[in-house]
């Protein structure tokens, strides 16, 4: 089910900054609120004098002063626009479409992309509440020929981005309409964003996380690493198609290299031969992590107690179900141990297939897509006590 997240409307103070963001002194406040009437007479005490200051300069003076204006009122005003870095925009209503510019675009694979996007007017999405809500959020990019929107996860913050943007993960489908415009955009362009859209609601403890992610389904992961506490035991499970998707990534538990298995697409690959690389290293040698296995690694750093293991079609290795009963029975006797009754969440997120494979199809209902029955290989498990979700 999907909620709307409700955005405070943020209204703007007299110095035109929004309320949220802007607290005057009461110096300032005294000073703003000054009615013009007794700023004039202010003005007009001692007048005379200033006047006839005036009429003693030569004329060039006037030619300086203009001068000063001309040059001293952009200059400020572009440094207001730099210093203020967005603080002073006005937070959209999550159903109206605002533009974005494309500040940069960093490729991970020949097929995936991390987008930077930064507010091309003085409306944007409230970033805050994208990052510190206690939910999965995702964000619509519109394609303005066809007038169609698809959603798109947005990562976590990471050092040194604006507290203005937003990042996204987004693969190029082959045909795909959204992402095939989106891939085509240069940097500086503008496209138009609307949401944020809550795809799930975290409830308010959490202490086991099991997160089986195909693909880019690995967006939502690292948005709900980011968010819940280190008091949360995390296990990230990432499937993908090619070594290229999570380069330089080091399972930290995965030990046995399969030689069969259930793959990306959901079918059983029998009797292949363990790849040489399933390792995760090229010829013995440690491959550079890309942008999103470097975010994971900082979040394990920031967590404490999360595990992220990767899964690789090309270099045969396959999400078995011993991965998913290990982490479950680990967790089972964790309760048991301290007699607690945690709560416990499995997710599915991917492609729709990978998520049909795990946990049988969602459903349309209404004109609503739903969560549907747990089916697929997931329906085979003893899950007592956990919340299964299909991202
Ligand atoms: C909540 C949510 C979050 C998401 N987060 C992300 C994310 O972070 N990153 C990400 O990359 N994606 C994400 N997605 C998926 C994303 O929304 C799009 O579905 C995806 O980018 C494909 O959209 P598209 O318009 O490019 O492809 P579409 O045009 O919708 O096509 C999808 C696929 O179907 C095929 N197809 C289209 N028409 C036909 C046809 N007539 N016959 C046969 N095949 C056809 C295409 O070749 C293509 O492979 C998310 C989806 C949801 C619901």
């Amino acid at each position: 089910m999907l909620y709307r997240l409700r955005s405070p409307t943020l209204t703007k103070c007299c110095c035109g900054k929004p309320r949220r963001v802007h607290v005057h002194t009461s110096q300032q406040k005294r000073r703003l609120h000054t009615k013009p009437t007794e700023s004039k007479s202010k003005g007009n005490n001692g007048g005379g004098e200033q006047q006839q200051k005036h009429k003693l300069k030569p004329k060039g003076s006037y030619t300086r002063i203009l001068a000063t204006f001309a040059v001293g009122i952009p200059l400020g005003w572009a440094a207001h626009i730099y210093l203020d870095d967005g603080k002073s925009t006005n937070v959209a209503k999550p159903g109206e479409f605002v533009r974005y510019a494309l500040a940069m675009k960093e490729d991970i694979s020949s097929t995936c992309s991390i987008f930077t996007l930064k507010p091309a007017s003085n409306s944007a999405i409230d970033a805050e509440a994208v990052h510190d809500h206690r939910a999965i959020t995702s964000v619509q990019f519109k394609q303005p020929q066809l007038q169609i929107a698809r959603s798109y996860t947005v990562l976590p913050p990471v050092e040194g981005q604006g507290p203005q943007e937003l990042r996204f993960l987004i693969r190029k489908e082959r045909n795909g309409e959204v992402s095939g415009y989106l891939h085509r955009l240069t940097p500086g362009s503008e496209v138009e964003l609307r949401g944020p859209s809550v795809d799930y609601v975290l409830p308010e403890h959490v202490q086991q996380v099991l997160f089986l992610a195909g693909g880019t389904g690995i967006a939502p992961a690292t948005q709900l690493a980011g968010k819940v506490s280190g008091e949360t035991n995390m296990h990230i499970l990432w499937a993908t198609r090619r070594g290229e998707d999570c380069e330089g990534g080091v399972s930290d538990t995965q030990s046995t290299k399969a030689a069969s298995g259930w793959n990306f697409f959901g079918s059983w690959s029998p009797f292949v031969l363990p790849s040489p690389d399933a390792d995760r290293t090229v010829s013995g040698v440690k491959q550079e992590p890309n942008a999103i296995v470097s975010q994971l690694a900082g979040l394990k750093k920031e967590h404490g107690q999360m595990k992220v293991d990767y899964y690789v079609d090309d270099e045969r290795t396959f999400i078995r179900p011993a991965d998913i009963t290990a982490f479950t029975h680990a967790a089972d006797d964790s309760s048991l141990d301290t007699g607690s009754s945690p709560s416990r969440l499995l997710f599915v997120s991917g492609p729709e297939g990978f998520v049909t494979h795990w946990a049988g199809p969602k459903l349309w209902v209404g004109g609503r897509e739903v969560q549907g029955p747990l089916g697929g290989v997931l329906s085979k498990f003893d899950l007592r006590g956990w919340q299964i979700v299909k991202l």
